[in-house]
């Protein structure tokens, strides 16, 4: 297990719960902006360090919405990305207003097109606060459930699930990615808190049957079991859209208790992590030390 990384101050959070995605992607990115620059101009307690959008922030959620809202993002992880000769009008807008607002921004989910393999994912970015392309992730896990007579949702369908797992450093400690459904996974998220994470952050988009049932469950389940902050951010709820999203963005802390929640329309919700708070609660309560690897050395035998 490695150390945490060392961290100067506790991380001002922003989660915006957008509103309004419609089936006009100009629109859309033109709101996220403008959403992204309300939640740098702050809460009482100050201008965020990090700002988070819900997934499939630029198009209407749903299978056959993919294709049409792609966009060819062409990164090969490990080379420099140069976000000025991107393809993507999506990717072009996240990294201008991580600049504007001087922030890092996790720039929720995007259809992606990967026009040389001909395959689509479901794909969130990472921007510095100078507008830099820091992180990637492609939804590892995707979402393919079926529940009689209320939801069936196939990503498979279209959707190409991605092959690596996500973390990003930034001055005040190293962060885990995922995207909804890759937070029922505990594997992914134990990796990230083994690897050093104070967080993870999913931007996601639960939905009416499973939002109630599992959406804070995990999110505190994810939290308690690495003692590390769990912050999920979707959009609003529009029953006039084909998906309905459950909504709730939240930010919780390591000892998994919700520290800051919204309720189903567009709002901004504001909180820190602290990387004090998950010593403490490490210390406090120590099973990051007591695992027992030596009997359960490798959990997918
Ligand atoms: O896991 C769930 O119940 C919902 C997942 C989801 O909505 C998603 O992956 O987009």
């Amino acid at each position: 297990m490695s150390s945490l990384a060392p961290a100067s101050r506790a991380v001002r959070v922003a989660l915006v719960q957008l509103g309004n995605v419609t089936a006009d992607k100009s629109y859309n990115l033109q709101h996220a902006r403008d959403m992204v620059l309300k939640a740098a101009s702050g809460s009482a307690a100050g201008k965020p360090d990090l700002i988070v959008l819900p997934e499939c922030f630029n198009s209407p959620y749903g299978v056959s919405y993919f294709p049409t809202y792609a966009e060819d993002i062409g990164y090969t992880p490990g080379e420099p990305y140069d976000v000025e000769k991107s393809e993507s009008q999506s990717i072009k807008m996240l990294s201008s207003v991580a600049k504007e607002a001087g922030t890092w921004l996790i720039g929720g989910s995007v259809p992606e097109h990967d026009v040389a393999t001909k395959k689509y994912y479901n794909t969130a970015t990472v921007y510095s606060p100078n507008g830099e392309l820091v992180a990637y992730h492609r939804k590892l896990h995707l979402f393919d459930i079926d529940i009689p007579g209320k939801i069936r949702f196939k990503e498979s369908e279209v959707l190409t699930g991605g092959n690596a797992l996500t973390h990003f450093d930034t001055e005040f400690g190293r962060f885990g990615l995922g995207i909804c459904y890759d937070i029922r996974f505990p594997e992914m998220a134990m990796i990230a808190a083994r690897n050093g994470c104070i967080a993870m952050i999913y931007p996601g988009a639960f939905n009416m049957t499973t939002g109630p049932l599992h959406w804070e469950l995990l999110a505190r389940a994810r939290a308690t079991d690495n003692q590390i902050y769990v912050a999920v951010c979707s959009p609003a709820r529009d029953l006039t859209a084909t998906y309905h999203a459950w909504g709730h963005s939240s930010l919780v802390d390591p000892m998994g208790l919700v520290i800051s929640t919204t309720e189903v329309r567009e709002d901004i919700i504001y909180g820190e992590i602290d990387p004090k708070k998950v010593e403490e609660a490490r210390s406090a309560i120590p099973v990051t030390v007591q695992r027992r690897f030596d009997v359960y050395k490798n959990v997918a035998e």
